[in-house]
């Protein structure tokens, strides 16, 4: 931090920057000269200001859909606080690469002639020394002020910028105010990095709203605000994730942080824990840290769960066991607790991203449908076999939950699962996300190093979804890890032993692609010790168990059916986003019904009902005799079978025909990838990937 606090905690005053005269903030921007030089930046050349393709700056939105939601509101408020016109309030990504923006028409306007807007990147490397780039190479929060911008064009400006960090310490993003240089405010970097916190402590609670969070501050009163600590802690007392001010308080690294536990840190065990905040009256706990230092702490956790877990219980179950299949079915999966949200998933730690789908085992699964059971019992024999299982599927089909549950019931059900998703990590991000990288192992990287996902998932089970489209390169080194076991991280020259299930998945064919030398051939035989294929869900015949599955997850032991209108449009439509989409359609149905028992036509989104409506027309026209007039082909974009070329005549596969309706989808909704994404139930960031994947194959 290079703000001299006694600046921050002045009244307020636009008069000349004092915070510049601090002797660390000038080393910062003298360093950060010397790097762009180096370079061979030029000071006085007019920089590039062009956006960049606005279909990059879609693809960077995708990328960071969380980051942009979390922040949003956010912006809003420090946009409020900072209240000067002649200011604008900026996000980027770990990259640089400004997301969004928001400020006063006049400034954006004069600040997009030099490039401060949505898709531009204030890398350091791209616009010289700025308060975004520098912030990221230096992973503090940073100002730069007027004509401490390297390039000139840009000395008008003043700017200050926070990085944001998620609970295991990977950078986010930036926040930024930049603004005219005379509007400069004492106040405004305090208020950035307090926003940047607030983003934080958000994703933070998001991410671990199932684990047992503690919060302290050496003063009390301090629980509750932006300064407080917050550290979340697994079932087996390991500390999985932390916030900034945790890891200034505890004087540890994110990734020293993780390698403790709560009895190794704090001579705490959980059940002590839970049983001290069996009363939500009760006080706050007294920490005592190794150094002697004393803190204040209170724990937040769902009750109902974590009430096994305390040493008074006189029926408590072994972690990780505590919520069965069969209360997931029921839907009575702790809805919220006392202290927190509800523990959905188990025997996982924080890696585990926030929001993802329900853990349970195999028997979840099993709805009825003779194909799903073959898989599962082809799975079961080979679980703590040591043999990776290759998952194949259109998307939606199931295939992480799937994983989730072999983990679920396997030995290592206690350990972490880590789920890697090659294709939505940038391509020069995979190899130090997998592999992770030693303290200062390249340029920007974060000076304390990450364990990376491999070593996170270490005793766990490992998910390597979309694994067709890893890079080949990477291909190999990842070869070289599953076959040695153990994993050298970027940067080292330790090699780390590492024990991993490994359960991969693609909705691609991998042995096409290995012809066309686009997939490793030995990798396909370490991944493939038994491959499942998941049916999609048009071929399946427990269509109606998996609706009446999903309404009990969503309104508990409440009635409520599709009636017999709707059970007909479901069982006609074509499903092309699979579960996943039967599962967007229900919940909004679930949504619209209210407190009513059955889902009518009225409960339904109109763009569906129109699709639904044309499958259920068209399965009534092909039952009857053939009088077709072959007139409407434009009314069903989602039919394929019913309206594209069927697959035999187009000599295409089920990849081609998903894709077939990707394309179709897009088209009727004029190109907007949005409206797309909610007609076929899959994410905009899927739609983008297979368009352009697909692209260049077919040409
Ligand atoms: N058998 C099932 N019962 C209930 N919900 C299911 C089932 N299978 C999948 N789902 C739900 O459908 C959604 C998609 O599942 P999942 O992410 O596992 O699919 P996927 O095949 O991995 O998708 P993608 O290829 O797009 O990554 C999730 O919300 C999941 O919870």
């Amino acid at each position: 931090m290079h703000v001299a606090p006694a600046a921050l905690a002045a009244p307020t005053s636009r008069a000349a920057p004092l915070a510049l005269a601090d002797p660390l903030h000038s080393r910062t921007i003298q360093q950060s000269h010397e790097r762009c030089a180096a370079l061979g930046l030029g000071r006085m050349v007019s920089p590039d200001h062009s956006p960049g393709p606005q279909v990059e700056l879609q693809l960077a939105r995708e990328r960071n859909l969380r980051l942009h939601l979390h922040a949003l509101p956010v912006m809003e408020l420090l946009l409020e606080q900072t209240m000067a016109s002649q200011s604008m309030v900026l996000l980027t990504d770990a990259c640089g690469t400004v997301l969004h923006s928001v400020g006063h028409d006049s400034f954006l306007q004069r600040a997009s002639r030099v490039a401060l807007a949505p898709g531009a990147n204030w890398a350091e490397s791209n616009k010289g020394t700025n308060a975004i780039g520098t912030a990221l190479v230096e992973e503090a929060p940073t100002l730069v002020h007027a004509d401490e911008h390297y390039m000139h064009a840009n000395g008008f400006l003043t700017c200050s910028a926070a990085p944001i960090f998620d609970p295991r310490g990977n950078l986010l993003g930036v926040l930024d105010v930049s603004g005219e240089k005379h509007s400069y405010h004492l106040h405004t970097m305090g208020l950035v990095k307090m926003s940047a916190r607030m983003i934080e402590n958000h994703w933070l609670a998001d991410d671990f709203r199932h684990a047992l969070r503690l919060h302290f501050h050496s003063r009390p009163e301090f629980i509750g605000t932006l300064m407080e600590g917050i550290v979340a802690v697994d079932r087996d007392g390991r500390l999985i994730g932390a916030n900034r001010s945790a890891l200034d308080q505890l004087r540890l690294s994110s990734a020293a942080l993780r390698m403790k536990s709560l009895p190794m840190l704090l001579n705490l065990t959980v059940g002590a824990v839970v049983d001290h905040f069996r009363s939500p009256m009760a006080p706050p706990m007294t920490m005592l840290l190794p150094d002697g230092q004393r803190l204040a702490m209170r724990a937040v956790f769902n009750w109902p769960t974590w009430h096994r877990l305390g040493s008074l219980s006189m029926d408590a179950e072994p972690a990780g066991q505590v919520v069965d299949a069969g209360a997931m079915e029921a839907g009575t999966a702790d809805r919220g607790g006392l202290f927190a949200a509800g523990l959905r998933s188990t025997g996982t730690t924080g890696a585990e991203p926030g929001g993802a789908p329900t853990l349970s085992g195999l028997r979840y699964l099993q709805t009825g449908d003779a194909q799903m059971e073959a898989v599962i019992t082809k799975v079961r024999r080979v679980i703590d076999r040591d043999i990776a299982i290759l998952v194949l599927g259109e998307t939606g089909t199931g295939k992480e939950l799937l994983a989730r549950a072999i983990h679920h019931d396997s030995q290592r059900a206690r350990q972490p699962f880590v789920a890697v998703n090659c294709a939505s990590i940038p391509e020069s991000l995979i190899e130090a996300e997998l592999f992770g990288y030693e303290d200062g192992a390249f340029t920007g990287a974060r000076r304390k190093g990450a364990p990376g996902k491999i070593l996170q998932a270490n005793g766990g089970t490992l998910f390597l979804d979309e694994i067709g489209d890893m890079p080949l390169a990477l291909q190999a080194r990842l070869l070289r890890v599953l076959q040695e076991r153990q994993v050298t991280p970027l940067g080292s020259a330790r090699a780390i032993p590492v024990d991993v299930a490994v359960v991969a998945a693609t909705h691609r064919h991998l042995r096409e692609m290995i012809e066309a030398h686009s997939f490793r051939e030995d990798l396909y035989y370490r991944l493939n010790g038994l491959v499942v294929r998941l049916p999609a869900l048009r071929e399946r015949s427990d269509l109606m168990q998996i609706v009446r599955k999903i309404l009990r997850a969503e309104v508990g032991h409440r009635v409520l059916e599709p009636d017999a209108d709707v059970t007909a449009l479901l069982q006609a439509y074509h499903w092309p986003g699979n579960i996943r989409q039967l599962s967007n359609v229900l919940r909004t149905a679930a949504v619209m019904a209210g407190g009513e028992n059955a889902i009518t036509r009225e409960h339904l989104s109109d763009d569906f009902l129109e699709d639904a409506e044309c499958s259920l027309q068209r399965a009534a026209s092909r039952a009857a005799p053939p009088a077709t007039t072959g007139t409407d082909e434009a009314a069903a974009p989602l039919q394929p079978t019913a309206q594209a070329p069927a697959p035999a005549d187009h000599g295409g596969t089920l990849e081609e025909l998903e894709l077939l309706s990707i394309r179709r989808a897009v088209d009727e909704a004029g190109g907007n990838i949005s409206v797309a994404s909610r007609r076929l139930g899959i994410s905009r960031n899927t739609i983008y990937r297979k368009l352009r994947w697909n692209a260049p194959a077919k040409a």
